[in-house]
């Protein structure tokens, strides 16, 4: 077994841990239902013929209790079996699935955003829905099926080679031509990857994607007139799956014609082999009828495992897609434990950070120190790399060299729940919920008074808008914020961040889209307002300098490094 592969499975271990009783009680009880079945068929068949020769010959006596008793207890089991499976099988998939999708995001949210790079939203998305779906449905589809089948596998030629040998050989051969030969023909090529089944799964992560980016970008793709080619294209990718369902629907039924058509065959070779039996005396007419429906009942689990290998490769790039972003996850460093630090002093020392897969870094050899309190405006081109050291102080991102400490704690080492607390960031794009004012407001500290609510509104420049609207800060400001201007909207992703009271204070872009006055104005209230609190200000656009105690300018003869500013001093 290959190394991811021998991984993938040990992934499926730890993730169903705790729950092996319920799939393993889930087996059992499907194994009686079918156990049940047999009997009942066996036992019908064997008791009428049965009855029928000693009517025919007349005899005086027939013990029909215990045939009788054996076909209700059979039945009544059966039942019960079906009932208890379905009871069980379902409650271990509910419990499974509660803990899976739990695991998978407990995984990976300490490691956002850095190991979500380069994967579409719709895509991680989708491995938290449909992978985990198909990979809990793995034990209705594969796991309890083949387990039965290999029960049926064993316990049948044997069975029936114990009444004849020729009996069992066959019962053997129709077995592992139906549940064995029969599907690895019709889903072969799946295990190579390709296939209508797997094709499936590839067209509805397409079209998930697809359909995400249509809705969110639809008022640039409508400014482009490009609507009509990206809704063309999903219609293709539609037409796309409907292919493969098809070609999936048809396999599916030639798989259960063919499984049919096996078990019938097998039938009439039972038959071939056992009326010359019953003629040499080696085996009773009534045993023949229970040797035909014994055979009729327990093809029931071979004609389930053209749907197992139909499942299968679905299911196996449902593993490896979880496992792939469960061990990205676990290769990111731990995140740090420690409770947050008494100083809010920041310091940077020779930080270098490159994204993955960049040609080089964005920042290089950066330090810097900024005393609690202190006033920093970090200016620069776009894509120097502003934004990039905001994720970096807020521990979004690790540096690939060098160090930043808060307070003189390493930010590896410190709690990112106790780190967050100590920052509060209005970004350049600020995202707003469905709600009122109120409501986005309160996300940061819950339970803060209307009044300092209201005056964060006055320092960002939203008051003016405030006092228009007639029902103040219950407003409702529609999904995303929509009811808004872009500038409105930027004005209360400040607001919000002000309301947090955190000891350190980032401004992504704060002037953008503002007057040059009520920029400077905003900027000046706040510089006074904050007295005491860190303030960080990024801006590319040119700011009041004087209300700043340093500069930190990214804008280099190589974009990739960081020039200090020595002019205003304190800076290196
Ligand atoms: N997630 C990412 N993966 C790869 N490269 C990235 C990523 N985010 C940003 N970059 C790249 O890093 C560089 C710096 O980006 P950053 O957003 O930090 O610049 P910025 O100075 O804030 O720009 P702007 O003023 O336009 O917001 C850019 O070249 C950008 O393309």
């Amino acid at each position: 077994m290959s190394v991811p592969a021998r991984r993938r499975l040990k992934r499926l271990f730890a993730l169903t841990r705790g729950r092996w009783v319920w799939l393993l009680l889930g087996i059992v009880l499907s194994l009686a239902t079918l156990a049940g079945s047999v009997a009942l068929m066996a036992t019908s068949g064997w008791f009428i013929t049965a009855m029928a020769m000693a009517g025919a010959a007349g005899a005086t006596s027939f013990n029909y209790f215990t045939p009788a008793a054996i076909i209700r207890a059979a039945a009544i089991g059966r039942t019960l079996g079906r009932y208890g499976e379905r009871l069980v099988t379902h409650e271990a998939v509910l419990r499974l699935l509660a803990g899976l999708r739990g695991r998978l995001f407990a995984t990976i949210e300490p490691a956002a955003p850095a190991i979500l790079d380069g994967l579409h939203g719709a895509d991680a998305a989708g491995r938290l829905q449909a992978d985990v779906d198909r990979l809990q449905g793995a034990y209705l589809t594969v796991l309890v099926p083949s387990a039965v089948f290999l029960v049926v596998l064993i316990a049948a030629p044997l069975g029936l080679g114990w009444l004849d040998p020729g009996l069992g050989f066959l019962a053997l051969g129709g077995l592992l031509l139906g549940g064995v030969a029969l599907p690895l023909t019709l889903w072969a090529g799946d295990r190579k990857g390709g296939g209508p089944a797997a094709e499936e799964a590839a067209c509805l992560d397409a079209l998930r994607g697809g359909a995400v980016d249509l809705v969110q970008g639809l008022p640039d793709l409508l400014a482009c007139q490009a609507e009509g080619a990206w809704i063309a294209a999903l219609e293709e990718e539609g037409r796309r799956l409907d292919a493969a369902q098809r070609r999936r629907v048809g396999r599916e039924a030639l798989g259960s014609a063919g499984g049919g058509l096996i078990a019938g065959l097998s039938l009439w070779g039972a038959l071939l082999v056992g009326i010359p039996l019953v003629g040499a005396g080696a085996l009773t007419a009534p045993q023949l009828t229970l040797v035909a429906l014994l055979l009729m009942a327990v093809f029931e689990a071979a004609q389930a495992m053209p749907a197992v290998a139909q499942a299968l490769p679905g299911v196996g790039r449902a593993l490896a897609r979880i496992d792939d972003l469960m061990s990205a996850a676990e290769a990111q460093p731990a995140p740090g434990t420690a409770p947050p630090p008494a100083a809010s002093d920041l310091a940077l020392k020779g930080v270098t950070f490159a994204y993955p897969r960049a040609l080089r870094p964005v920042l290089k050899d950066l330090s810097l120190d900024l005393p609690a309190g202190g006033r920093l405006l970090v200016k620069g081109p776009s894509g120097a790399g502003k934004s990039s050291l905001i994720a970096l102080i807020t521990g979004l991102r690790r540096p690939d060299a060098g160090r930043l400490t808060l307070g003189g704690v390493d930010l590896a080492e410190l709690d990112p729940e106790a780190l967050r607390r100590r920052l509060a960031v209005a970004e350049q794009r600020v995202c707003l919920f469905s709600g009122s004012l109120r409501d986005n407001l309160l996300l940061g500290r819950p339970g803060a008074p209307p009044e300092a609510l209201r005056r964060a509104l006055a320092l960002s420049g939203f008051g003016p808008v405030l006092e228009a609207l007639p029902d103040g800060l219950d407003t409702q400001i529609g999904e995303g914020g929509r009811g808004l201007s872009g500038g409105e909207a930027r004005r209360l992703g400040l607001a919000r961040a002000l309301v947090m009271e955190a000891p350190l204070l980032i401004l992504d872009e704060p002037l953008e889209g503002l007057a040059p006055d009520q920029g400077r104005a905003i900027l000046s209230g706040l510089a006074e307002a904050l007295q005491g609190r860190t303030l960080i200000v990024i801006s590319h656009l040119a700011v009041p300098t004087g209300l700043f105690d340093r500069t930190l300018d990214l804008s280099g003869p190589d974009l990739g490094g960081a020039v200090i500013d020595p002019s205003i001093g304190g800076v290196g």
